[in-house]
């Protein structure tokens, strides 16, 4: 489960991005996060993904308030969740397959999981045979499969995808939103940051819309 109580939310000095926001959103939902460029839909996933923390208020994630808790509570909360940003942040330094292995590695997993999971989810996004290849050496399209291999590699209990599609095909966006609602089917709670109406529309869930600092729900269009 998410909660925010009373939640504010800005850059230094600068206009709220949330203001005194309330939200629930059980363990197991799936919505879209919408509103206009600049808005601040970036900057509320980081929150949620615990990068950024709000300036008042109260923000539970996965049950767990985050408030006051230890650091060590707080990165292991991290590891249940998986991140896709809208600007791939794959490792320069590491290789796909490596980049991809990296939660399962943060969680200790033995090898032998290591590279059956990962070859698995290489595979499933047609890049196996780039599996030495540096980031730099990818299209925009294949970095961003593998930040999302990469996001959802060790089954999290929260999947937070920033505009997760924009360098995607039809047929791409269709596989990948089949393994959304797989891992939704599996209790993962799932928020998708998007511009593409079409897509919502093709994809039919809640909307979390952001304006004006005010989060607005509505249900599936
Ligand atoms: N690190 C930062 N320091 C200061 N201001 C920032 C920082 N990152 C983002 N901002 C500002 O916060 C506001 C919200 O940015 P954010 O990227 O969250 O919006 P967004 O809704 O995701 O935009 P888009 O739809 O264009 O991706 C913008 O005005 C942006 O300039």
């Amino acid at each position: 489960m998410i909660q925010l109580d009373g939640v504010s939310l800005n850059y230094k000095d600068d206009i709220p991005l949330l203001e005194n926001v309330n939200l629930h959103i059980p363990q197991g939902g799936f919505c879209w996060l919408t509103g206009p460029s600049g808005v601040g839909k970036s900057t509320l996933l980081r929150m949620l993904h615990l990068e950024k923390k709000s300036s008042t208020g109260l923000v539970t994630i996965l049950d767990t308030p985050t408030n006051h808790a230890r650091r060590s509570i707080l990165c292991k909360l991290k590891q249940r969740i998986g991140m896709v940003y809208q600007d791939f942040r794959l490792i320069p330094n590491l290789t796909v397959f490596d980049n991809v292995a990296l939660p399962l590695r943060l969680q200790h997993s033995d090898e032998e999981t290591v590279q059956r999971w990962t070859m698995r989810i290489l595979g499933w996004m047609g890049l196996e045979h780039k599996k030495y290849v540096y980031p730099k050496f990818l299209s925009g399209g294949e970095q961003q499969r593998i930040s999302i291999a990469r996001a959802v590699i060790h089954r999290p209990n929260l999947l937070l995808a920033d505009e997760p599609t924009n360098a995607l095909d039809d047929y791409q966006v269709k596989r990948l939103m089949d393994l959304f609602y797989d891992l939704n089917d599996l209790g993962c709670t799932i928020i998708i940051a998007t511009h593409n109406d079409a897509l919502i529309r093709q994809f039919p869930a809640p909307r979390l819309k952001l304006e004006n600092g005010q989060l607005w729900t509505s249900d599936a269009v």
